[in-house]
This record gives structure tokens, C-alpha cells and sequence, in this order.
């Protein structure tokens, strides 16, 4: 299986690469070896992932560092909170590192989110390094450095822009992972396929129908996916405009994991049932975006949630927390057709009423 290489230019001076393929993780203990001292590497790992794969790790960040600091994070989304990011800073603090000490986080968003966020605020910013090990890591929340915990008000509330370093993306650790997780990253995907390149639905459809495994074919779509969201974030590191366009269905989505409780529903999951949302909203202003690119990827997000919360009043009350919302305005990103995302400042509360049944009908 081939690799593929992809920089991401975050400024002038600045870009990290990220490297995809099988046994990409073979290549850590070269990379820092040219860019760390061998001392001490700090290693925030999935709980699970650290069971499955933890002397995989060791030898490869052994080969380099003297000594390895390893944190485990406990799965799932609640891990996203200060108590486990106060946890995390207590025990680096407690042993003692230095500015120049990288950190490497090794799991599923939840654990890059939070070891991100822990890196970018350790004296005030140490190195950081993803190796993310989900689908939905490798295609979205490794790449653009976004970092973030969940508050109780709402979704990635608390957290910083912070680039990692490097990203290393290794499909051979698709080969442990469980089949929900398989679908819960595919949202992002064809979220990539909705707001960029709609050629990707049958792509992603036609994959669906035999048990995911890291193949070529999966390889090329984590590369195309990688590239979409890297040229988006070039364009705009800190999302003043056009990287919101990335958010599409998760200002429905992140309301739904709220309303929901926390870990009680999968990113993917609430994303796929947000962007069946706002597609319906754009189609209610007449644009011409038929919900049957959505209908092959319908039945396994059906089998996977058991049901969404329907309060559409509180699903409402929490999109006012997010992080678009300008003058009091909730700001919904749209299609005007499929590939071409804007952004509407939503003051049609009937549309959006609208949107949420429509979106919760397909669920039940
Ligand atoms: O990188 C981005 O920008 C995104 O919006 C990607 C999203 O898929 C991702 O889930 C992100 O964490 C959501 O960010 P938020 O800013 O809405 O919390």
C-alpha cells in the first residue's frame, strides 16, 4: 500500500507534514531525533489503543527518548472535561519537564482534543505531535489544530488553536478498529464529499458495502480527505471565514451531543444527522440538494443511534452556544449545491424547527 505525504502551509514560516500509510509510525523515533532531545517524551494514549498497541509505542518512542511519560486517557467523550485536562497538567507538572519536552498523543479525537489542548497550554506551549488512530482522527481532528474540551454550556467550548509539529497517520491501526468507530469517522468524510467533492458519496457508498479494512481504496480516501481539509485551513488557520465551511452539520450535531449528554452519542453520529438538517434547511430555500446522496449511509447510522433526543426547543436553545453565532444570531453553514458551502445567519426559527423534525424523522 502506497504512502502519501501532505504539507500543511499554516504560515509563511510555519507547515508540518502528515504522513499517511501503513507503518507510518516506524518514522517517529527519525523525525525526533532531528527535532527533540532524547530525554523524555510525554505519550497521551486511548486507553484502549494504549492496551492494544502499547509495546508498539514503547519501542518506537524508546528507540529515541530515555524516558517515557504515559498518560492514559479513559474512552469516550467525557474525557474532554478540565477535571481530565487538570489531571493530565497535575501529573506533567509533577514530573518535571521542559519547553522543549513533545508530547505525542495516540488515539480517536477525543484523546487528541484534550492532549492538544494539554500541550498548547503547558508552560504556555510545548511540542506537539498527533498520531491519531481513528478514522475520524486521520481526517479531521489531527489536521488544523484545533484543540478543545467540552463545557457544560456546550461543545468545544474551552480550548486554543495549536499546531501540531507532525501528523502520523498509520492505517495499520484500522485494522483494530471497531466497526461504529469505522462509521462515526465516514460522517466527516461525507461531510468532504457534501461541501467539496460530491464524486467522494459513491466512492464512500461503494466501500460501504463490504466490512471497512485499510485497503488502498481506504488509504485514498483518508489522502483525499486529508487534502481537502488542509487546503480549507491553509486558506484560513483560525477561521475568520471560509473554515467554517468544515463545520457543516456540526452546528446541528454539536447541539444534538449536548442535548443528548455527552457521550451518549458519537461525533459521526450526530454530525450525520446535522447535516441531514441543514441540507434540509437549504432545500427549504430552494436549493437543489436532494437528500438521496444521504440515503445509502441512512441504515447504518439508524442501527448505531438508538434514539435522538427530540426537545427541538432545547436542540435550539443549545446552537445559540456555539462558537459562530455573531449578534445574537445562530450562523448555519448551507449548500447551495452539493460542493458549494455558504454561510446564512439563521433568523428563520420556523425553518430551523423545520430542519430539526425533518432531520429526527429520518431516525425513527
Ligand atoms: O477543523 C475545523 O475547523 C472543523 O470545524 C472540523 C470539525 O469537523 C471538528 O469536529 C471541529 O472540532 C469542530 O470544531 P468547533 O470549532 O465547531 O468546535
Amino acid at each position: 500500500m502506497s504512502h502519501h505525504n501532505i504539507e500543511v502551509d499554516i504560515s509563511f514560516e510555519e507547515r508540518y507534514r502528515v504522513r499517511i500509510g501503513p507503518d507510518i509510525r516506524e518514522e517517529l523515533p527519525s523525525f525526533c531525533s532531528q527535532h527533540y532531545s532524547p530525554e523524555k517524551i510525554i505519550v497521551i494514549i486511548d486507553e484502549k489503543v494504549h492496551r492494544l498497541h502499547h509495546t508498539k509505542i514503547q519501542a518506537i518512542c524508546g528507540d529515541y527518548f530515555r524516558e517515557i511519560l504515559w498518560l492514559k486517557v479513559p474512552r469516550g467523550e467525557g474525557s474532554k472535561s478540565l477535571s481530565q485536562w487538570q489531571l493530565m497538567l497535575d501529573r506533567i507538572l509533577e514530573e518535571g519537564i521542559e519547553r522543549g519536552t513533545p508530547l505525542l498523543a495516540v488515539g480517536g479525537g477525543v484523546t487528541g482534543d484534550l492532549a492538544g489542548f494539554v500541550a498548547a497550554s503547558t508552560l504556555r506551549g510545548i511540542p506537539l505531535i498527533h498520531m491519531p488512530t481513528t478514522l475520524l482522527a486521520m481526517v479531521d481532528s489531527s489536521i488544523g489544530g484545533k484543540t478543545g474540551l467540552n463545557h457544560t454550556t456546550g461543545k468545544n467550548l474551552v480550548g486554543a488553536f495549536y499546531q501540531p509539529d507532525a501528523v502520523f497517520a498509520d492505517v495499520a491501526f484500522l485494522r483494530t478498529l471497531e466497526q461504529k468507530e469505522w462509521i462515526t469517522g465516514m460522517a466527516e468524510v461525507i461531510k468532504y464529499a457534501a461541501i467539496r467533492k460530491p464524486e467522494l458519496f459513491d466512492q464512500l457508498a461503494d466501500l460501504t458495502k463490504s466490512i471497512p479494512e485499510p485497503d488502498e481504496r481506504w488509504a485514498k480516501v483518508i489522502s483525499d480527505s486529508v487534502r481537502i481539509k488542509t487546503d480549507i485551513v491553509e486558506e484560513d488557520v483560525l477561521e475568520a471565514g471560509n473554515r467554517a465551511f468544515l463545520n457543516f452539520g456540526h452546528t446541528f450535531g454539536h447541539a444534538l451531543e449536548k442535548v443528548a449528554g455527552y457521550g451518549n452519542l458519537a461525533h459521526g453520529e450526530a454530525v450525520f444527522a446535522g447535516m441531514i438538517a441543514a441540507t434540509h434547511f437549504s432545500r427549504q430555500l430552494g436549493h437543489p440538494v436532494d437528500d438521496i446522496r444521504f440515503r445509502p449511509f441512512l441504515p447504518l447510522y439508524k442501527r448505531q443511534i438508538e434514539s435522538l433526543p427530540a426537545d427541538i426547543g432545547a436542540l435550539i436553545k443549545a446552537m445559540r452556544t456555539d462558537k459562530k453565532v455573531k449578534d445574537n444570531t445562530i450562523q448555519l453553514v448551507l449548500l447551495k449545491e452539493w460542493g458549494s458551502p455558504y454561510i446564512l445567519p439563521c433568523t428563520d426559527l420556523s425553518k430551523l424547527e423545520e430542519s430539526w423534525q425533518y432531520a429526527l424523522a429520518q431516525f425513527t
